[in-house]
């Protein structure tokens, strides 16, 4: 078989382009007399990954030129004491962006916490309003993984390649699996949803153009499944030992035996984890921008 020279998709400058736009933009909008956007992160608990991923979100916040509010919870926090400052956040005329990191902890309703934020304020777009927004083509605050990997397809593709493709989506979660999936039907795309109740999961990866995994098993999809000339999008980011005994980074497709056939993929890291918090600063203009359109009509 003719082995095809394939392309890695780079996250990571896609990423600083995007951010650096975003910059550009919260320049113009203060410059015009607006306050600067703010976001504030609820971290609940002392998860060493989401204690990472909070930070560089608030560090990146300020890069952009938006300011970034801080609260950190303790691990035992009451669902009561949570779902208060939701609230407080909520009426904070100064607030523009809400986010609650995920996992909670296990004593939490985690729906519970979602559902209590401001759907105009919900920069992550788990809200159901903003799912019932996004499922029925209505303007609203989009999941930013989700909205990473779109963009990433658009960039890589073009707009037109996405009409007709055949899309599968690996993965049904409201953070990235079915949101992605709505995004790739916008795009006009033929999309089809693998889940762990798939019969013939390989079956399914062979027949699609596009291919967004997300359900985090280390190379759960082997290169040889792929249809030759398939784009990539890899979601997992998981990590594993290597025989080494070193930890390393792997997503849910084996990025090694997918060259040669993939003609696009992203790589773990370096690919769409860079686009989630990009996208989230860029949802965080639009939240403020949102705002202000309400406020004035
Ligand atoms: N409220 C939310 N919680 C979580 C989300 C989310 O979108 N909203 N997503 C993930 C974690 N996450 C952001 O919160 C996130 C994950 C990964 C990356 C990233 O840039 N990964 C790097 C590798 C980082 C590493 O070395 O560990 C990469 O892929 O290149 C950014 C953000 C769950 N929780």
């Amino acid at each position: 078989m003719t082995r095809i020279d394939t392309q890695r998709i780079d996250g990571k400058a896609a990423a600083a382009a995007l951010s650096a736009e975003t910059a550009a933009k919260v320049t113009e909008w203060t410059a015009s007399g607006h306050r600067r956007p703010a976001l504030a992160v609820v971290l609940v608990g002392e998860d060493p990954a989401s204690q990472v991923y909070v930070r560089n979100k608030q560090r990146q916040t300020e890069a952009v030129g938006m300011r970034s509010i801080g609260h950190h919870l303790p691990a035992d926090i009451d669902q009561a004491a949570l779902l208060h400052l939701v609230a407080e956040l909520n009426a904070d005329p100064e607030v523009d962006g809400i986010l609650v990191q995920l996992p909670l902890p296990k004593h939490i309703d985690t729906a519970r916490v979602i559902a209590a934020i401001d759907p105009d304020k919900d920069v992550d777009g788990l809200h159901v309003v903003n799912a019932g927004r996004l499922a029925n083509g209505l303007a609203g605050l989009v999941p930013c993984t989700p909205l990473g990997c779109l963009i990433l397809l658009e960039q890589t593709l073009g707009r037109e390649a996405l009409r007709g493709a055949n899309a599968l989506v690996i993965g049904r979660s409201i953070l990235v699996g079915k949101p992605v999936a709505q995004l790739l039907l916008g795009a006009n795309c033929t999309v089809t949803i693998a889940h762990g109740s798939t019969r013939d999961l390989p079956d399914a990866v062979r027949a699609a153009d596009i291919v967004v995994a997300a359900v985090g098993r280390p190379k759960l999809i082997a290169g040889g499944w792929l249809k030759p000339g398939a784009t990539v999008i890899d979601v997992g980011i998981n990590r594993v030992e290597t025989p080494a005994g070193k930890s390393q980074l792997v997503g849910d497709v084996d990025y090694e035996s997918a060259q040669g056939i993939a003609a696009h993929i992203t790589p773990v890291p370096g690919g769409v984890g860079p686009m989630t918090i990009a996208c989230l600063l860029a949802n965080t203009l639009k939240a403020a921008e949102l705002r202000r359109a309400r406020l004035l009509a």
